[in-house]
């Protein structure tokens, strides 16, 4: 396996606003990196700038150990997968896929048997001599892998690459990258605003916002306990509230036989919709009052929209067998519960 990334203090200014600021993290080698946050927060540019498409403003990039920033992108190791495939319309697929070895002068007979190899790889042997417009999104995409794939890189870095597929397709063919990830071993860095598409595929995330990173983890650790209240709201899933009003301290647990409050006045912290019920599971159980506002059918669960006395708002997910309709339903007042050991409270 190969391919360590560092990024050490990596800035990107533009106009005077740091887009990328100062980050700090490690990814190791084999393992498949997703760098996930919403549209503008620096993901891309963070990819770029790995890549050796985008100038480092300051800081350091290290491909394993080795100094990388300032030297060109085909003397990093790195190879590049665009979001819109990038592939040579002109060319058949087994030439568009050769071109990356024609470039650095492997000869013809070499570079068609590396070619038709990774076509191979890919499972579109078939259809090298087609071209990239008789192809569809999903073919082109395994197209473009392969022409990453073809110098042998030691990371490959994906920039939303299956943001132009349907949804059936773009489940089918994240299995297959990271099918293909898994067997070569290598370094993956993709990049995505899917929380779902970065959970199903990583072994580590890196949350950024503003040019900053947020979280670096594994997608249960992030899940199980995200870090602010911003990782929080964006991976979904989790209700972010602040011990005021009815919250006050949390201190109306039922079973409680202490004053003591659970939180500070005031702290934030998060508690997962599934981890709602409207019944108590046990007399430590928070309890709390709350107005149902509005309830979705979801398939595998029901989603209830609840608004609490001081106004905060709570989800929850409720399995089919704990939703009643004529006790939940818009208008009608219940009693929700969570355990106390489910109370997430920010680290930053
Ligand atoms: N060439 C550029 N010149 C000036 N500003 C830029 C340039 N490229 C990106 N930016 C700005 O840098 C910020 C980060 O952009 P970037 O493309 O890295 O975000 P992103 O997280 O990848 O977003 P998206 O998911 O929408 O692609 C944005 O505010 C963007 O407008």
């Amino acid at each position: 396996m190969s391919g360590s990334i560092e990024l050490v203090q990596t800035t990107k200014v533009y106009d005077q606003i740091s887009v990328v600021d100062a980050i700090n993290v490690k990814v190791d080698k084999g393992s498949y990196c997703c760098l996930l946050g919403p549209s503008g927060c620096g993901k891309s540019t963070t990819l770029r700038m790995i890549a050796g498409h985008e100038a480092v403003t300051e800081g350091d990039i290290l491909l394993n150990d080795r100094n990388v920033t300032r030297l060109t992108p085909r003397q990093r190791g790195t190879a590049m997968m665009f979001q819109d495939y990038a592939l040579f319309p002109h060319m058949s697929c087994l030439d568009n896929v050769a071109y990356g070895l024609k470039v650095t002068g492997v000869s013809k007979v070499d570079r068609y048997e590396q070619a038709d190899a990774m076509l191979g790889l890919v499972n579109m042997a078939e259809h090298a001599n087609k071209f990239p417009d008789q192809l569809s999104g999903g073919q082109q995409q395994r197209i473009a892998l392969a022409r990453a794939l073809i110098c042998k890189p030691d990371v490959v870095l994906l920039d939303e690459p299956l943001s132009a597929l349907d949804p059936f397709l773009r489940i089918q063919m994240r299995k297959e990258l990271k099918q293909l990830q898994q067997k070569l071993g290598l370094t993956f860095i993709h990049v995505t605003h899917s929380q779902e598409e970065a959970f199903a595929l990583a072994d580590q995330a890196i949350v950024m916002s503003r040019g900053k990173i947020e979280q670096v983890g594994s997608p249960r650790a992030i899940f199980e306990s995200p870090n602010t209240p911003f990782v929080a709201n964006f991976i979904g899933g989790h209700n972010v509230l602040k011990a005021s009003g009815s919250l006050e301290f949390l201190s109306w647990s039922a079973g409680s036989d202490s004053d003591d409050p659970l939180l500070e006045a005031n702290t934030s912290f998060s508690v997962r919709a599934d981890h709602i019920t409207t019944q108590p599971r046990s007399d430590k159980d928070v309890a709390v009052k709350a107005e149902v506002i509005g309830t979705e059918f979801q398939a595998q669960f029901y989603l209830v929209e609840c608004v609490l006395e001081d106004s905060q708002s709570v989800t929850c997910y409720l399995p089919e067998e704990s939703f009643d309709v004529h006790l939940i339903s818009s208008g009608k007042s219940l009693y929700l519960y969570w355990s106390q050991e489910r109370i997430n409270t920010f680290r930053c």
